[in-house]
């Protein structure tokens, strides 16, 4: 098992960082009936991680006897029947899916799929009727339509159903919803936070850490906590014991990316971009997200551009990270940013050196 399964905190007590918020929530499920909440932050901060220890303080060990399923479903779209595939992780008394895998037809999974769920009540050990849980990840992809559903559906049925969601940005929820919830922000641990969880995880695993070692590591990670664990196990693999300068790798997916913004430097031609498509695709494949991918392609050609053309390709990544919000397609969008790129350095190189 990874480091980050094996030494993810797996009740409220035990969490390393957001202690504060995890007594709070502690509170809040022993004292009154779970409100729904939208928990939303930083990739890697721990949301996840508060969600899954919340769900065990209400519902015991139970909530981590999950199954994996890959579920089907067809649902009645007015004039025809559409097929949705799904895949769900689910225990006796809750349910977690991410509704904006199922693209522009995630109304649907709202309309249909969520409402079946959240209408079914359960009844507890005691004989009284109880509540189902739904955690719904990545809120914030899901389209107005189906906020819109989702919004009525927590109307609706609030007393056989609580929903947890789960999402990066808040602002790309709609108002009706957050109002209905309890807001919950997630901050990106600290370095310092970040280092403790990593001696915690040195001390367990009996290793000796040279001094600044999991400083230097922190640092690396940009406030990301799995990535930070992730880090710390890869150099183990590479070589123990430590050394004190031992290099901190990046991560696969970075080093991709950096050599796509070499081949784009080195040559801007349709031959060119066609490559990079294929290498662009084989990021997203793999899960990288296409955000992330553009981003950080962004940053490696700032860091080999000329100040000059600095202000205007950013302009142009900002320019198509928005419309890639708009559409469904990343791909495009990703590709479209490149072949932009490429006219502005020909034109410059050329300006240039003729
Ligand atoms: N409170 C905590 N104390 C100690 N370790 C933690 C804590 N929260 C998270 N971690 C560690 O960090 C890893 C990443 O956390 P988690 O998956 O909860 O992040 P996330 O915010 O849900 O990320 P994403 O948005 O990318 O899914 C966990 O696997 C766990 O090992």
């Amino acid at each position: 098992m990874l480091w980050v399964d094996k030494y993810r905190p797996k009740t409220l007590d035990q969490v390393m960082v957001h202690q504060e918020i995890a007594q709070n929530l502690k509170k809040l499920v022993t004292e009154q009936d779970c409100p729904h909440l939208l928990f939303y932050g930083p990739s890697g901060a721990g949301k996840k991680t508060l969600i899954m220890a919340l769900l065990r303080q209400i519902f015991g060990t139970s909530a981590e006897k999950v199954k994996v399923e890959n579920r089907n479903w067809k649902v009645d779209a007015g004039s025809r029947t559409i097929d949705l595939e799904l895949t769900t992780l689910s225990s006796n008394n809750h349910v977690e899916l991410t509704p904006s895998d199922a693209g522009f037809q995630d109304r649907y999974v709202v309309q249909e799929i969520i409402k079946e769920m959240a209408k079914n009540r359960p009844i507890d050990t005691k004989g009284k009727k109880g509540y189902k849980v739904l955690v719904l990840n990545e809120v914030d992809k899901l389209s107005r339509e189906a906020q819109h559903s989702l919004r009525r559906t927590m109307e609706k049925y609030s007393a056989s159903c609580r929903l947890i969601l789960c999402c990066n940005s808040s602002s790309k929820v709609t108002e009706a919803i957050r109002s209905r919830c309890l807001n919950i922000r997630i901050n990106a641990p600290s370095e310092e936070e970040t280092v403790k969880v990593l001696e915690f995880i040195g001390k367990k695993e009996n290793l000796q850490l040279p001094p600044g070692f999991a400083a230097r590591i922190a640092e690396k990670s940009n406030r990301n906590l799995r990535r930070a664990i992730l880090s710390f196990e890869t150099c183990r693999v590479q070589q123990y014991p430590f050394e004190n300068n031992q290099a901190i790798p990046p991560m696969d997916w970075e080093e991709y990316i950096s050599e796509i913004a070499t081949d784009i430097m080195k040559e801007q031609s349709p031959k060119r971009l066609f490559q990079v498509r294929g290498k662009v695709y084989e990021l997203l494949i793999n899960c990288i997200p296409p955000e992330i991918v553009l981003k950080r392609l962004l940053h490696e050609l700032l860091k080999k551009l000329d100040a000059e053309l600095k202000h205007e390709v950013c302009h142009w990544a900002a320019y198509y990270e928005h419309r890639m919000h708009l559409g469904q397609k990343a791909i495009f969008h990703i590709e479209a940013f490149v072949a932009k790129f490429m006219s502005i350095y020909k034109g410059f190189l050329i300006a240039t050196f003729g």
